[in-house]
């Protein structure tokens, strides 16, 4: 079969397959509190497969809260979300939230956002062709063919506008073909006609797709309004309509008796009359709002214009009671589901449930993901280009400031120096890494959300991909470091002395990974990763020899700190076998800068290992420490896994 039938194929079945699986999404007496303050007060309302909803109001009605509500990402206290009559529906399966922030990587181009996007939603059977005719469709919709090879630009770069950057994020969410697409303020930032062309692609979309679409929306002209089937007005949390857009203005004549004045556009009418912003009486401004509820349930009753056709259904306890346990079940399976290691699958209906396919599909979100990565590693300055280059510059530096360092004795300091620097500073330095990590943390937020992958997939390719991109900056440090200082001669001592460093630095990278997922405020990780390495330099055992430390701190810090570890090996890969000249007095004495066993023996000397024995390092497992170096970096690897499953946001 040809490439075209094949796909020809998929998507007729698709069609049928939707067409058969006809979805309505229903939200009953949804009321929703925060510390006491009624942001929800018993909304309802049903959309079904193929209708575009608006949901419209003033500013703080609630808009973006009854999305959170109906993506699950918020769970009312009262009230029931239900897809078919299921109100355990996952709705990460179903629905892609398209939120009022752009999450997306800068360094990307249109192109290859929306590629991405739609590669980590299919199955990975998934024909390349299938895929490509997907982001065309995309592209072409959104209007966005001339912008598909721009970047989008970040704080380093200017790339698209914002306008063209909303509809990139649209586009992420389109190309996986949800069935249920929210989009918050989709139009914000746009002209009144992208605005309206924009709406045009996705209602066309939805139509094809059987997709539901609900946006909140502020202020479409009549003619962007009129692509909507049904109209949501909320106020204060209150329904002020909810129904066929047409019939608005029937209501504000009949039911509320404000007719629409000639020439002016119903949604606007209404938004402003009950907009109670400016009203200064509090008690006036909520009494209002209050009536105008009133007046809508009153009409709708009368009318037989109920919010949702269940309200037509006798709602017996029987019937309540079981609704209601299956939202318990809902809301322990949306905090239970936080554990699995991926998102659901999007396309091929429904989860996979054998382990096979399970890992088939979180291996191949895990490659995807890295090669991402590797892309936005390669382009993105702030990763690791700015770390580079103060690796080599520093690697400079070092060189050229601790430059051939002889084998005496009083130069022994200067060693162990460069060498506690060397792992303090380079590991320090891993918070250059932090704007981009925010970066990547936004897209995967947004991502795991609607239900792309999970934690797991992300958590391993950005573990993977970091290894090449950080050894690659401390080779160059090594490189540049190792024979200018004049450390212990031999490629087998400069291969570990390299591999110990790459291991703290890794150590000290992954620590940043954890405190970012933690922190996932700039300033806020930066300055608590600093403060923790400050206190791991303290701990270390160079600036205060283990034996001065006082013992509380020594017994529990000091053997956690991952830079005592790589100072220890470091100065046991250099000092061991090596021999220090000391002064020999003018009284003919001699005189070394620490306790020598040499001058004993008749020789005016230090030993390497009189300095380890001196700092307590001698008698260490090289292998030992190194495993328990992979030891801790595991730790922060499985912390930072564990806190991206139980920090959703
Ligand atoms: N986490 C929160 N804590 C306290 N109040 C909140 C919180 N989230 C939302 N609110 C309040 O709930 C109300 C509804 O907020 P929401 O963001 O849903 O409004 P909106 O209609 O989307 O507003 P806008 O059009 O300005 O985006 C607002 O008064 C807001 O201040």
């Amino acid at each position: 079969m040809s490439m075209h039938n094949t796909e020809a194929t998929l998507d007729v079945e698709a069609q049928r397959q939707r067409e058969a699986e006809r979805l309505d999404l229903e939200w009953e007496n949804i009321t929703f509190n925060i510390r006491g303050k009624v942001i929800l007060d018993n909304v309802s309302g049903k959309v079904s497969s193929g209708e575009m909803l608006a949901v419209m109001g003033p500013s703080g009605a609630g808009k973006s809260s009854i999305l959170d509500v109906l993506s699950r990402r918020t769970i009312a206290q009262q009230g029931f979300v239900t897809v078919n009559g299921d109100a355990t529906a996952d709705m990460s399966n179903l629905a892609f939230y398209v939120e009022q922030d752009d999450a997306l990587l800068g360094v990307l181009s249109v192109e290859e956002t929306i590629n991405f996007a739609a590669r980590l939603s299919l199955n990975p059977s998934t024909p390349s062709a299938v895929i490509r005719q997907r982001v065309e469709e995309t592209i072409v919709g959104l209007g966005l063919t001339d912008v598909r090879k721009n970047r989008i630009g970040n704080v380093v770069q200017r790339g698209i506008s914002g306008g063209q950057k909303r509809r990139v994020t649209i586009g992420s969410g389109l190309v996986t073909k949800p069935r249920i697409l929210l989009l918050d303020e989709p139009t914000s930032g746009l002209d009144s006609r992208t605005s309206r062309e924009v709406l045009v692609a996705i209602k066309d979309i939805a139509r094809k797709q059987g997709m539901i679409v609900i946006a909140s929306i502020h202020q479409p002209n009549w003619e962007t309004l009129s692509l909507f089937d049904k109209l949501l007005l909320l106020a204060q949390g209150k329904t002020m309509f909810f129904g066929a857009i047409d019939q608005l203005d029937v209501y504000l004549d009949r039911g509320l008796h404000c007719p629409v004045p000639r020439h002016a556009n119903p949604t606007d009418h209404a938004v402003e009359l009950v907009n109670t912003d400016f009203v200064l009486d509090a008690a006036e401004r909520s009494g209002r709002v209050t009536q105008f509820a009133e007046t809508w349930n009153a009409y709708a009753s009368e009318h037989h214009l109920h919010t949702s056709d269940s309200a037509n259904i006798d709602d017996s306890d029987e019937k309540h009671k079981l609704k209601k346990e299956k939202a318990r079940v809902s809301v322990l399976s949306s905090v239970t589901g936080g554990l699995s290691f991926s998102g659901g699958e999007r396309e091929g209906g429904g989860m996979m449930t054998a382990m096979g396919k399970r890992l088939r599909m979180n291996l191949s979100r895990t490659a995807i993901l890295m090669q991402r990565n590797m892309l936005n590693y390669n382009r993105n300055l702030l990763a690791y280009g700015v770390r580079f280059g103060m690796y080599l510059s520093m690697g400079v530096f070092c060189g050229t400031i601790w430059v051939n360092l002889g084998q005496t004795s009083d130069k022994v300091n200067d060693r162990l120096a460069v060498l506690f620097y060397s792992i303090a500073f380079l590991g320090f330095m891993s918070v250059a890494g932090v704007p981009a990590f925010l970066e990547e943390r936004q897209v995967f937020v947004r991502e795991r959300m609607n239900g792309l992958y999970g934690p797991g997939p992300y958590a391993l390719a950005n573990t993977l991909v970091s290894v090449p991109y950080l050894f690659a900056c401390v080779v160059v440090f090594c490189v540049l470091t190792y024979w200018s200082i004049g450390l212990h001669p031999g490629a087998a001592r400069f291969f570990k002395f390299t591999a110990v460093i790459f291991l703290s630095i890794f150590a000290a990278e992954s620590q940043c990974a954890m405190v970012s997922a933690l922190i996932p405020i700039f300033v806020a990780a930066l300055a608590v990763t600093s403060f923790i390495n400050g206190f791991w330099m303290c701990v270390a055992g160079f600036l205060l020899r283990t034996v001065d430390m006082p013992r509380f701190w020594y017994y529990w810090s000091h053997w956690i700190d991952f830079e005592s570890y790589g100072f220890y090996l470091l100065i046991f890969n250099d000092f061991r076998g090596l021999t220090f000249g000391c002064q020999t007095q003018a009284d003919g004495s001699c005189f070394c800068d620490f306790p020598s066993s040499l001058i004993a023996q008749g020789q005016c000397a230090l030993a390497g290992e009189d300095v380890l024995n001196y700092l307590g390092a001698n008698g260490i497992s090289f292998s030992l420490y190194v495993v328990i170096l992979l030891l801790i970096t595991l730790a922060y690897r499985v912390l930072f896994y564990l806190i991206l499953v139980f920090k959703k946001r």
